[in-house]
């Protein structure tokens, strides 16, 4: 049986730039990840894709599929549900691929309970305007969802105590940089590295 994979959950406030920090990686090394597309019920935007960006469901499908047992996490975030299918995460990491998650902070925390050897990275804004700027300049949210991902998004901040790195989102590729610098350690921290080389050497 192949080596089980590494599980890497990428979380951080809405707006700071997980998904352009996530896409950066994913276009210089996307053939050493997989990327589990979370299940969603918030509406699709423009140009996104059912089954790429998201899997669009209705709120009664997502209900299901938490009462059949299939999400690892989920979390209601602003009014919607989002979620991470366990059957693909659990598959790749069967057949010993790394897999990448790119959740917010709640659901990162269910993770974090379920995966004792996950890699929790925080993704986090130079500062409170900067966020408030990025989300604007998205042009997805009207000005009331705004404010309450602002509201969110500093309690979301405290949450970074629980992750194991903090990588600041000043550019997006020194961002990328750093989680790259980050994977490419972890896989050599002796608790990931000792007990294949045990059996290796034929030591137990
Ligand atoms: N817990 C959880 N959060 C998710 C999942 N997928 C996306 N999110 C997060 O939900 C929040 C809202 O997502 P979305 O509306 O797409 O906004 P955006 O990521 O800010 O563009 C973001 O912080 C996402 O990272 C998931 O599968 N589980
Ligand atoms: N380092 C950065 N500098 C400036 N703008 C950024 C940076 N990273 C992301 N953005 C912009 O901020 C907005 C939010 O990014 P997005 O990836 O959608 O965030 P998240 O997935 O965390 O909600 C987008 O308009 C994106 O282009």
């Amino acid at each position: 049986m192949a080596k089980r994979g590494m599980l890497i959950v990428l979380s951080g406030p809405s707006g700071v730039g997980k998904g352009t920090v996530r896409k950066e990686i994913f276009s210089q090394e996307g053939n050493n990840f997989d990327y589990s597309i979370s299940m969603t019920t918030r509406q699709m935007r423009p140009g996104e894709v059912n089954g790429k960006d998201y899997y669009f469901v209705s709120k009664e499908e997502f209900e299901k599929e938490i009462a059949d047992g299939g999400m690892l996490e989920y979390a209601q975030y602003v009014d919607n549900y989002y979620g991470t299918p366990l059957k693909y995460v659990n598959e790749m990491l069967d057949a010993g691929k790394d897999v990448f998650l790119e959740i917010e902070v709640k659901g990162a925390m269910q993770v974090r309970e379920k995966v004792s050897d996950g890699l929790f990275i925080f993704l986090t804004p130079p500062d409170l305007m900067e966020l408030r700027q990025r989300i604007i300049n998205r042009g997805t949210d009207d000005l009331e969802t705004i404010d309450k991902r602002m509201e969110k998004a500093k309690d979301e901040i405290e949450m970074m105590q629980n992750y194991d790195y903090a990588v600041v989102n000043d550019e997006v590729t020194k961002a990328a940089e750093k989680i790259k610098t980050i994977i490419r350690a972890e896989r050599w921290r002796v608790k990931r590295f000792l007990p294949d080389y045990k059996k290796q050497l034929g030591v137990d």
